[in-house]
């Protein structure tokens, strides 16, 4: 139209009539971040532009393109576009991370931030923390013990892990629908990531109708919706009998809020149900996809996983068990953690945004209803910013300079500005624990005497986030047996 041609829009590939840039993002392969940053260096355009389908969409691949959008004009890319099936999952309410820029968003984050994600209460969580790698590690120990010499799916123990100790911190121990309501929310995540036809083409009756995607999503959002009633259900009745615990989990707190009241918009149950869901969607795989990441990487960098190992027993002097009083001291745990977060960051293109007014970025027109993505997995491994890219070395990060809470732009793994990640602490929180734990007292190997550790596959796949395409397994040996009792 008139507008749009007045308009200096980012450069990008060519494209075809109808389908956009589809053929070349679909020629591409799974692994939509890697074909994105490929386009965006072959077009020298740190912001690019392309159309998937009908779908205006802009790429930003440089840390100063994704300053702009996520500080300079934070606020007119502070929504998110809906895809058909969020927009299933998000119809008795909203919640906070899919919530249009907002009242209802800024109460909702605000909770988030003070209430369900601050640092104390990630604290009041340190027991089911420490119970739940404790569970991991002899688990573990029974199977080397059991079976020297033989591989365990390690990330199945990571995955199972991560969802225990989510149940418990957000539903309770005493759910006992617990497995069923994990099991649905796992096929609701697969549902929902990726695009459907119908959002590529959101005119057209035919994609809408050949697209069975939102029946799926909808009736496994009435499954989950109805396991979360449950538990709700549960926690009132505890509560009415006087029965609650010391520590309150997610959904007790949750509850008070709303019942407290208050606030410029009130909170329905419908938003306190969708929340629940959500922390269990934005804290599972994301951790668990990490601390898979990480055991691989140091599969393949031995160099690093002794010099971890080094200190943790210079820091844990002979101790049984690591404790979450141990942690403050592994500096160079925290170091593999960042250098992991660079080369894997599980969110690859940073949750969607939606921009809610036309702005001038990087000297180019964005059209309002543009969707933004912001690749940082390509600004992650950019030679301007990194030197030796591809090289796992968490020294880099020794001077401390550069961190990932959303001010230096070449690192944003948990996104910046105001839709920036609120799970940093509560994720830092149970991987520090674990990999501590997984090296203090095990040394790890690939199946097999003296096969080489870059054998290790590290393909990647794209679900809703990025994970390994195969699970990875290693042999353990027990370094620092776990006291008797335990
Ligand atoms: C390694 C672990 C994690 C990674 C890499 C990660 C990454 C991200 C990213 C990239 C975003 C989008 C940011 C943006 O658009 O700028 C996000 C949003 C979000 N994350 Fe995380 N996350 C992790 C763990 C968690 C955990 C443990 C929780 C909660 C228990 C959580 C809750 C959320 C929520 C609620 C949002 C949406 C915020 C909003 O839209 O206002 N995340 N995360």
């Amino acid at each position: 139209n008139g507008a749009a041609g007045r308009l200096r829009l980012p450069p990008g590939p060519w494209r075809l009539p109808v389908i956009g840039n589809l053929h070349q993002i679909a020629m591409g392969g799974p692994l939509v971040h890697r074909t994105m940053a490929d386009l965006a260096r072959r077009h020298d355009a740190p912001l690019m532009s392309l159309r998937l389908g009908e779908v205006p969409v802009v790429v930003a691949s440089s840390a100063d393109a994704a300053r702009e959008i996520t500080k300079t004009h934070d606020v007119a890319f502070a929504t998110r576009p809906l895809s058909s099936t969020i927009r299933v999952m998000v119809s008795d309410g909203e919640g906070l991370v899919f919530t249009p820029y907002g009242a209802l968003w800024r109460r909702l984050r605000k909770i988030a931030m003070l209430e369900l994600l601050s640092a104390r209460r990630v604290q009041s969580f340190r027991r089911v923390r420490e119970e739940e790698v404790g569970r991991l590690v002899a688990a573990v120990a029974a199977a080397a013990a059991a079976r020297p010499g033989e591989a365990v799916n390690l990330s199945q123990l990571i995955a199972e892990l991560i969802s225990d100790t989510a149940a418990r911190t957000i539903i309770g121990d005493r759910f006992e629908k617990r497995q069923e309501l994990l099991e649905g929310l796992t096929e609701g995540i697969r549902i929902s990531s990726g695009f459907s036809l119908g959002d590529l083409f959101p005119s057209s009756r035919l994609a809408n109708l050949i697209g069975g995607t939102t029946r799926r999503a909808e009736a496994n959002h009435r499954k989950n919706l109805a396991l979360i009633e449950c538990a709700l259900r549960q926690h009132e009745e505890r509560r009415a009998a006087g029965d609650e615990e010391d520590d309150e989990d997610l959904v007790d707190v949750l509850l008070r809020v709303q019942k407290e009241g208050g606030g410029e918009v009130p909170l329905t149950m419908g938003n306190v149900k969708v929340v629940i869901r959500e922390m269990f969607g934005a804290g599972s795989e994301t951790s668990a996809n990490t601390l898979q990441w990480l055991m691989s990487e140091l599969i393949l960098n031995p160099r690093v996983m002794s010099k971890a190992q080094v200190e943790l027993s210079d820091t844990l002097r002979g101790k049984q068990t690591v404790t979450e009083d141990d942690l403050a001291g592994l500096k160079y745990l925290k170091l593999i953690i960042k250098e992991n977060l660079r080369l894997h960051p599980v969110v690859p293109l940073l949750l969607p945004r939606e921009c809610q007014k036309t702005c001038k970025v990087m000297m180019y027109d964005v059209p309002v209803g543009t969707t933004v993505l912001v690749n940082v997995w390509s600004i992650n491994r950019d030679p301007k910013y990194w030197e030796d890219p591809e090289t796992f070395k968490p020294e880099r990060f020794e001077d401390g300079h550069i961190d990932f809470k959303g001010t230096d732009f070449e690192f944003i793994p948990f996104g910046a500005g105001r839709r920036m990640c609120p799970g940093i602490t509560f994720a830092e929180a149970i991987m520090e624990l674990a990999l501590a734990s997984l090296l203090y007292h095990f040394d790890w190997k690939l199946l097999g005497n003296g096969i080489s550790s870059t054998k290790l596959d590290m393909t990647e796949e794209l679900g809703a986030t990025v994970r390994r395409k195969n699970d990875l397994y290693l042999v353990p040996t027990i370094r620092v047996p776990l006291p008797a009792d335990s």
